[in-house]
């Protein structure tokens, strides 16, 4: 039992997904695990581990922005032995190219919030994906002939942002799209260790003001989740 998590340790699988809903967790093991039980409904952070093609695997939901999905990271590390943390969410794109309902791999993270700042002195720390989660997703991609693109992205601390304009700057950087968490989680991974790897669905376009509807959100969801699985 953790702080945040009301589990045991041995509950949570290795290898764990980390959607931002928990709602979206709950979705994820019944639809794809095999004997989902629930370990986890403190706060209704919903956590579940179930079999997937004969191997054990996890799925909790974290909440939004970094401080959220950090308490869980670091609860799920250092007391539950998770091992490959997937965030598998939804991300604004910031770049023509990037459609939406595209699927998105973040090599890295760029971002506005002051963690690290604080914690590096001013100094620019890089959060970045492992390479092996990475490159095992490339690959589940390709097998499954799901097309993927890679790149940075951008993690804020805002949803509702003052400055509607300001996402240009990052863009006109090759920033491909805006979530709210994977900063914080690449840097507890690296902190202590472990993998992690975002993997977003397009579900909105700061260019073109499209928004997907929670029912395309749902279906076009399952390509994402099926190359997380892979990672198990
Ligand atoms: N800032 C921000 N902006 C846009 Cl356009 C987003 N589209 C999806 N998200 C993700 O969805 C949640 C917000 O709806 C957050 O967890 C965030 O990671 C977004 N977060």
């Amino acid at each position: 039992m953790s702080i945040h998590i009301g589990a045991q340790k041995g509950d949570v699988a290795e290898t764990i997904l980390l959607p931002g809903d928990p709602l979206r967790a709950k979705w994820i093991a019944e639809t794809f695990f095999e004997n989902p039980v629930c370990f986890n409904n403190v706060r209704g952070m919903l956590g579940y581990t179930g079999m997937y093609q004969g191997k054990r695997v996890s799925v909790m939901g974290t909440g939004m922005g970094v401080p959220s999905i950090s308490i869980y990271a670091h609860e799920l590390i250092t007391q539950f032995g998770v091992k490959n943390l997937i965030r598998v969410g939804s991300a604004g794109s910031y770049q023509e190219h990037i459609k939406i309902r595209d699927v998105v791999l973040a090599m890295a993270a760029s971002s506005n919030s002051g963690i690290n700042t604080l914690r590096f002195g001013g100094a620019d720390y890089a959060p970045t994906a492992s390479f092996e989660l990475f490159q095992k997703a490339v690959d589940a991609a390709k097998n499954k002939n799901i097309a993927i693109k890679a790149g940075n992205v951008f993690t804020s601390d805002e949803f509702y942002t003052d400055d509607f304009e300001s996402y240009k700057k990052w863009s006109k950087f090759g920033v491909l799209c805006v979530e709210m968490e994977t900063a914080g989680l690449y840097t507890v991974a690296a902190k202590h260790n472990v993998n992690a790897l975002t993997i977003c669905t397009i579900s909105d376009s700061l260019v073109t003001g499209e928004k997907t509807t929670s029912k395309e959100r749902e279906t076009t969801f399952k390509d994402m989740i099926n190359i997380a699985l892979e990672l198990a």
